[in-house]
């Protein structure tokens, strides 16, 4: 692989459930180092397409490169130790301690954490480093999601998954995480795709944005393009919430304007 050659690719990759087709062959490249976010109506096939890459879901046709190589001929804890994994609900276990579960993952190839490096995540995820001895039922959902970040880091991985990572968190929380992602995006070196319901949040956090509309791809455009007007009617429809919402806004500040 040359630096040239995109991280993730996907060729051609469906997924059938039966009748349905989750995702209908898809085809795009993801570079090293980008940050992509996955919008799309519910049941367009986001979470499908994500599931591809960590081989928890198995294309029923094409495939899915990482690093130039078939996802399904590499072996699933090493290629899960290089792909951080972090989804809403986040699934700690319950009965281990939260550096337990941030040392899951390399202890399943074989590697025991050092304390010093638990900390150190935790500290990325700006959580005090005692924090490691909590129970996770001991924690804010906020603080359960930052675990869920540092333990999908724990392995120092190339990718970085997020399936709706900041779903049931309140605005004010879900934007410092969102932000913090970004941040931990730049200074790492990731490449990362994120799964949101947000327009607004893939606007801000992204530098591309792919659209998916019952199984396909529909528009593969940066923010800025987006916000200019490209994309098509779908991805048009998705920009025009934060859009609305923001004119309603300001048209609610010039009422007080004017009554003041
Ligand atoms: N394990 C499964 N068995 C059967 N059908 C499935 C399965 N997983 C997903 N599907 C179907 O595939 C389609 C795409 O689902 P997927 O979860 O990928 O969509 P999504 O865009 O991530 O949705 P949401 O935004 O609601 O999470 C849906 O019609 C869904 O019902």
């Amino acid at each position: 692989m040359t630096s040239r050659d995109p991280l993730l690719r996907f060729e051609g990759a469906a997924r059938a459930y039966g009748d349905v087709l989750a995702v209908a062959g898809v085809t795009c490249s993801i570079a090293a180092g980008s940050f992509v976010a996955l919008v799309g109506a519910s049941g367009s096939g986001k979470s499908t397409l994500l599931k591809m890459v960590n081989t928890l879901v198995e294309p029923t046709a094409g495939r899915v490169l990482f690093g130039g190589e078939d996802v399904a001929s590499l072996h699933p804890a090493h290629l899960r130790r290089r792909v951080g994994y972090v989804f809403q609900g986040i699934g700690l276990f319950p009965h281990m301690s939260v550096a337990e579960n941030i040392a899951i993952g390399p202890r399943l190839t074989g590697e025991k954490l050092p304390d010093k490096r638990i900390a150190e995540l935790l500290e990325l995820v700006e959580l005090e480093p005692a924090m490691g001895s909590r129970m996770p039922d001991e924690l804010s959902g906020g603080q359960r999601q930052r675990v869920g970040v540092a333990r999908a880091l724990a392995g120092e991985p190339e990718l970085l998954l997020m399936d709706e990572p900041f779903g049931a968190l309140d605005p004010l929380t879900r934007d410092a995480l969102g932000t913090k992602v970004r941040e931990l995006h730049d200074t790492l070196g990731l490449t990362t795709v994120m799964v949101t319901h947000d327009m607004a949040e893939a606007l801000l956090l992204a530098d591309r944005v792919l659209v998916m509309d019952a199984g396909a791809l529909v528009a593969d455009e940066s923010p800025r393009a987006l916000l200019a007007g490209a994309g098509g009617e779908i991805a048009q429809g998705l920009v025009s919430v934060p859009r609305q919402q923001a004119e309603r806004l300001a048209a609610l500040e010039g009422v007080g304007e004017t009554r003041r």
